[in-house]
């Protein structure tokens, strides 16, 4: 019997069930162990101000490492690319969207000045190889995360940002009592769980977090019969594809609250990674767009990570942290 430990949010027991049920159709018995972590306890501070570092899979991995629990189901972008010492990525499992989506306010007041909502909206669905019209009206848009912040904020300069914490459930109630025009979630967790609403806009020119999208099972270390079992739910293809996105991370990461996105996509022989950094308010963008042959075998997230360095975003780094 696989204890499986999970936060006790709506999406992580979703995500929990998820592996329970693929173990199981190979056999492996399995059952959920709901634990509370303190990234869902504060629901005020912004995660960059909680040492965002592990904040939520600290928990969990306390409980592996005292023999509480056997595996612990991640959603991998909030899973700190240093694992602690005695914990391993044990699978990966098929990734789903990965794209960031605007939810709109369906209780938003239009204001009385003749601004056409469907040209708001055109303007934050316009695709990012084609320019973005003037700004008509100045919106307010919700997201804790500085990454959305600042990616938004490039693209929008005369925008609002306010942040809004607390898992989707929460996140979505916060919004339909603001006067926010929308808020920032990951499409991924929202459809998980049934809960993407119709009026939602799909953000392709905003680029994810590393990992966004995917879901990380982790094991002690040694334990040879649960990582056999998990070694057959992995799906390689995504697995390879995060693996580069957090390479890139971790290779240009000076502190956690620094916003770099990166998604690595596989298309026939070839891994295309895009990555950028954007300064917290937006005021500044280095991004690379490159194409690396798999068999090559080149480790396709540090060649990029040195891709964007040679692009000058090294001052920019150290800039942020300094500023942190
Ligand atoms: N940081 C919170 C978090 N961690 C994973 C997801 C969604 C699922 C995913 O991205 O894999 C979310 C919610 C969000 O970003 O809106």
């Amino acid at each position: 019997m696989i204890r499986i430990g999970t936060r006790d949010s709506q999406l992580a027991v979703w995500q929990a069930t998820q592996v329970k049920n693929l173990l199981e159709s190979l056999g492996t018995p399995a059952q959920l162990e709901l634990v509370k972590s303190e990234g869902d306890l504060d629901l005020v501070t912004p995660l960059y101000a909680m040492g965002v570092q592990g904040v939520f899979t600290r928990v969990l991995d306390t409980a592996l490492l005292n023999n509480k629990i056997d595996v612990a189901v991640h959603s991998m972008k909030d899973v700190p690319v240093q694992l602690p010492e005695g914990i391993v990525e044990a699978a990966v499992l098929e990734r789903a969207s990965y794209n960031d989506i605007l939810v709109l306010n369906p209780n938003w007041q239009a204001p009385d000045n003749g601004v056409q909502i469907s040209n708001l909206k055109s303007q934050i669905s316009t695709p990012e190889t084609l320019n973005v019209e003037p700004e008509t009206f100045p919106l307010t848009i919700a997201t804790s995360s500085v990454r959305r912040k600042a990616q938004w904020l490039n693209r929008f300069p005369g925008h609002t940002i306010e942040n809004i914490r607390g898992n989707v459930n929460t996140r979505l109630r916060k919004l339909s009592e603001s006067n926010w025009f929308g808020a920032i979630f990951a499409e991924a967790g929202l459809e998980r769980i049934g809960l993407k609403p119709a009026n939602s806009i799909t953000l392709n020119w905003m680029l994810p977090a590393p990992a966004q999208g995917a879901i990380m099972i982790t094991a002690r270390k040694g334990d040879a019969a649960v990582l056999r079992a998990c070694s057959r739910i992995n799906h390689t293809a995504t697995a390879y594809c995060v693996k580069a996105e957090r390479d890139f991370l971790s290779e240009l990461m000076g502190g956690c609250a620094t916003p770099i996105s990166a998604l690595a996509t596989i298309h026939q022989n070839s891994l295309h990674f895009k990555g950028s950094i954007v300064t917290p308010e937006g005021g500044q963008k280095i991004a690379v767009n490159e194409t690396y042959a798999i068999d090559a075998n080149i480790p396709a997230g540090k060649a990029a990570a040195a891709a964007i360095l040679e692009k000058g975003a090294g001052p920019l780094i150290a800039k942020m942290n300094h500023e942190q």
